[in-house]
Order: C-alpha cells, then sequence, then structure tokens
C-alpha cells in the first residue's frame, strides 16, 4: 500500500486529497505517477475505475506553475460528458493550488467558452473537434503546453479520432511530456501510440483479466425478441439502484427507453442526437437519482465515472471486446461490487467466447426469469421493506389500528391486501423494440502455427448484416476495422 506522500506529491495536492477522502494510492497511481514526475512519457493501463484520472491528473498538477495564466495542461477525451467529469475532478485535486481546468467541448456556445479561455485557466479538457476548432480560430493557445494527455487513449487513436489527434498533438511543443490511459489498449493501438512518444514507459497493471473481479459477470441466450421483457423481469427481481442498459443504435435507445417509461420506470435515453442540454438533464437526473434506468449508446460506455450504479446491461453486446470491458466498468469503480448482464441470441455466442477471451474472463449463464419469477420478485422487494420497516420503526402508533383492522380479517387476507397496495404494479403494455441484426465472428481463413493462431484472432472479421427494419449494410468489417470509424458521436 502506497500513501500519496511516499510519491513526492506537493503539500497542497496532499491537502486536496485528504479532503476528497484518497487514503492511499491505487496500484496505477502508485505506479506512474513516481514515473511521470520524473519527466518521463507514459501509457498507462488499468481497469475500469482504478483512479487513472488522479493517475495522470496529479503529475500534471504538480509541475504547473499556477502563477502562469497559460494553458499548461491539455487533456484530450473522447465525449462530453467524460471532459466536463475529468475537469471537475482536475480541479478538486487542484483545489489548493491556484491551478485551474477547464472543460470545452461540441454542442455549446462558443462565445461563452472563448471567454471562459481569456481567464486563463492552466488545463484545458477538451473534445478533439471542439478543440480543433477553436485552434483554426486561434481562440486557444496551446504553445505552452507541457503535459499532454489522452484519456481513453486507445479510443482517441482509434481511426475515427487520429488524424485529429495528430493535428493536436502538432500544435503542441515538441518537447512536452505525453501521458496515454485506458484500460484497454489493444497491440495495434499500442504501436501508434509509441509513434506519438518519446521512448514511453508503459505500465500495465497485473491483472489476470481485463475486467474487474467485483463485478459479476452474467449472460443470457435470449432470442432477439425476448430481450425486453427479459430486461423488465431481470430488473423486478434484482431491482438495481442505478443501471444502464446499452444498446447498439440510438433507434433502439430511443425505443428502449420508451418502452421502460410505459412499464412504469424512471428510465431516460442517452445518444448523440440528442441536444448537449438535453444530455447534460439526462445525466445530471442518473446522478442524482431522480431516473433509476440510463439507456445508452456507447456514447456513455467510456470513463464515466457514476457512483450507485449497480446494474449493467447489455441489451446488445457490442462489437468488439474493448467495449464491453469499458461498458461493464460503469459499475464495480473504486473497490464497489456490481453486475453485469449481456443478452447474447443464439446466433452471437461464437462473439461471446471472443469477448471472453479477450477480457480473459467468464461470464456465467443465467437462465431467464419468466414472468412468475418476476412478480415474485417484485414482492419480495416489498416484504424487504416491510422486515426492515419492523425493526426499524416505532409502529406503537399503528398498533391499535392493526388491531382493529384483525378483528374483521384474518391475519393472512390483511397482510396479502397490504402487500398488494405496496408492490408496483407489473405492466404488461406491449412493448415492441425494432429488430437488429446479430454480431457474428467469422474466422479468418489460414493459420498455421499457434502463434499464428494469435495473430489471426486480431484479424477475425466482423460481419453484421443489415437489420431487420430496412437497417444500412454495413458489410463485413475487420477486426482493425473495428478500430476503424466508429461513430464519433454515437
Ligand atoms: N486513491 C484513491 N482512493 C480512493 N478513491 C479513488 C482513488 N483514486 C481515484 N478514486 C476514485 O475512484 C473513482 C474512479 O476513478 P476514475 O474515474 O479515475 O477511474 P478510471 O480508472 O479512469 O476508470 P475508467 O477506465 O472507467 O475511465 C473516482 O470516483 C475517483 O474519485
Ligand atoms: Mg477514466
Amino acid at each position: 500500500m502506497t500513501k500519496f506522500n511516499e510519491l513526492g506529491v506537493s503539500a497542497p495536492i496532499m491537502k486536496a486529497l485528504e479532503k476528497m477522502g484518497f487514503e492511499e494510492a491505487t496500484p496505477i497511481q502508485a505506479e506512474t505517477i513516481p514515473m511521470a514526475m520524473e519527466g518521463n512519457d507514459v501509457i498507462g493501463q488499468a481497469q475500469t475505475g482504478t483512479g487513472k484520472t488522479a493517475a495522470f491528473g496529479i503529475p500534471m498538477i504538480n509541475k504547473i506553475d499556477s502563477k502562469l495564466k497559460k494553458i499548461q495542461g491539455l487533456v484530450v477525451a473522447p465525449t462530453r460528458e467524460l471532459a466536463i467529469q475529468v475537469a471537475e475532478e482536475l480541479n478538486r485535486l487542484a483545489k489548493f493550488t491556484g491551478v485551474r481546468a477547464l472543460s470545452i467541448y461540441g454542442g455549446s456556445p462558443m462565445d461563452r467558452q472563448i471567454r471562459a479561455l481569456k481567464d486563463g485557466p492552466q488545463i484545458v479538457v477538451a473534445t478533439p473537434g471542439r478543440l480543433l476548432d477553436h485552434m483554426r480560430r486561434k481562440t486557444i493557445r496551446i504553445d505552452a503546453v507541457q503535459t499532454a494527455v489522452l484519456d481513453e487513449a486507445d479510443e482517441m487513436l482509434n481511426m475515427g479520432f487520429i488524424d485529429d489527434i495528430k493535428d493536436i498533438l502538432k500544435g503542441i511543443p515538441s518537447e512536452r511530456q505525453t501521458l496515454l490511459f485506458s484500460a484497454t489498449m489493444p497491440k495495434e493501438i499500442r504501436n501508434i501510440a509509441t509513434t506519438l512518444m518519446k521512448t514511453p514507459k508503459e505500465v500495465k497493471v497485473k491483472a489476470k483479466e481485463m475486467t474487474v473481479e467485483n463485478i459479476d459477470q452474467f449472460f443470457v441466450e435470449i432470442p432477439e425478441k425476448y430481450k425486453f421483457d427479459t430486461l423488465n423481469n431481470h430488473m423486478d427481481i434484482n431491482s438495481p439502484d442505478l443501471a444502464i442498459v446499452f444498446s447498439r443504435t440510438k433507434k433502439r435507445v430511443d425505443e428502449i427507453t420508451e418502452g421502460l417509461q410505459a412499464r412504469g420506470y424512471r428510465a431516460e435515453g442517452i445518444h448523440g442526437d440528442l441536444t448537449q442540454g438535453k444530455r447534460m438533464s439526462v445525466l445530471n437526473k442518473f446522478k442524482s437519482g431522480r431516473v433509476d434506468v440510463l439507456v445508452a449508446t456507447d456514447v456513455a460506455a467510456r470513463g464515466l465515472d457514476i457512483s450507485g450504479v449497480t446494474h449493467v446491461y447489455n441489451f446488445d453486446i457490442p462489437q468488439d471486446p474493448e467495449s464491453y470491458v469499458h461498458r461493464i466498468g460503469r459499475t464495480g469503480r473504486a473497490g464497489r461490487t456490481g453486475e453485469a448482464i449481456s443478452f447474447i441470441t443464439p446466433r452471437e455466442i461464437a462473439h461471446l467466447h471472443l469477448i471472453e477471451k479477450t477480457t480473459k474472463s467468464k461470464m456465467k449463464r443465467l437462465v431467464p426469469p419468466s414472468n412468475q419469477d418476476a412478480q415474485r420478485g417484485q414482492q419480495q422487494v416489498t416484504i424487504d421493506k416491510i422486515v426492515k420497516t419492523i425493526s426499524g420503526k416505532d409502529l406503537q402508533p399503528y398498533q391499535e389500528a392493526a388491531k382493529e383492522l384483525l378483528e374483521d380479517n384474518d391475519s393472512i387476507t390483511v397482510i396479502a391486501a397490504a402487500l398488494s397496495m405496496l408492490t408496483k404494479e407489473r405492466r404488461d403494455t406491449p412493448v415492441r423494440i425494432s429488430s437488429v441484426a446479430p454480431i457474428s465472428v467469422k474466422k479468418a481463413h489460414g493459420s498455421g502455427s499457434k502463434d499464428n493462431n494469435r495473430r489471426s484472432n486480431n484479424k477475425r472479421v466482423y460481419g453484421q448484416r443489415s437489420g431487420g427494419q430496412g437497417g444500412r449494410n454495413q458489410g463485413g468489417r475487420s477486426r482493425k476495422g473495428n478500430f476503424q470509424r466508429r461513430n464519433r458521436d454515437q
């Protein structure tokens, strides 16, 4: 166990860490903070929810001259919500240092950002598109940047973002320090990464699995048309505090959201077609518990740190194993436990095995819960509440009324009536979700030696057939294709 003061962290940052309740450094922090403080370029890979933000944030803030009102640290992140969150965490860490972080991202007014940039923040956390916009308009100066960070580095160096990242890095002095962090780092991307860095030190926190062990992973084999009811039933039985349901397309996110609302859940959707204002308000409602179920595309898969997420559902299994790792990593963060449940159609079983192989973890098979199980599950929620009330509350004021009630009715009937009143009524409003083609895995041909086999795994071909609802035929996509242009703003 490493204490932060053993890592050479400055006193004002130590004070902030204390205030944040960080007692010990996590393994990735213990390993990378000293390395980065020595000035090295670092590639840091560690599981989701293990504190990578502070792992790059602390050395970056530590190095900044707070008196100089110039941008000295630049963090690039793939989504707007993540940029905001990272800036918030950096501001917490920098609270007593005089250093300020500002987030700039698309979908929010340029002029306001320009004014905020003129205030002289020393750190900017940005999404690539908006940052380039500011660079082209010369409304941002990044020529004093000493530390550049790519959070979710493998995503940022993916074909969807790589050109933007190269353009951004060209605007920063070459003597910069570059830090790359992610929970996943496929070899192809790592190779690209090293070309942008100066003899980077690579840290990969030793873990048997790519996923966190305190996330219980399950799968349900289920035909497409039963997915929605299965989701309902599972949620009724397990009554998640907060759940995230990931789906493959924006359309399905909307449909699942509407379906859940029709069935009486407090659900909201988030994806790239919504206005930034709506995205923010949905996320804030979810964070504050005014919404219990967040239905999302992969736009919410990476980096978001929302405490209290107990369940992640993959309503649709993701295309690539890395995405699986990030999605399920929205639960089980900072040592907490969580459950991940993936719905796999019978034709996607091979894909499930590919994910298991890549992540080196196993998903346990779950039998799809029946409506009856769900009903019983809902009743159990009420029973649990009653039992808790029996032990925790002064019931004296109710006893007289209870006695009277029992004079005219037998006890079982009275309790059954109370249960029925207190139990969330199951609605069976019909819900139809438009279909989507299964993800299939085709093995690449021609492999000889074991080594070849291993390499050919990286070249597996993913074919995605057109969806039932006149969906676009995306054709076969190579494994490399998975690292290619994915929807930048899903
Ligand atoms: N040393 C620490 N002690 C206690 N809590 C910590 C520590 N470091 C970070 N945390 C908290 O752990 C949570 C997860 O941290 P963070 O979001 O940085 O994880 P991450 O590794 O970046 O995950 P992801 O791969 O999903 O982006 C945050 O709430 C953060 O404040
Ligand atoms: Mg992170």
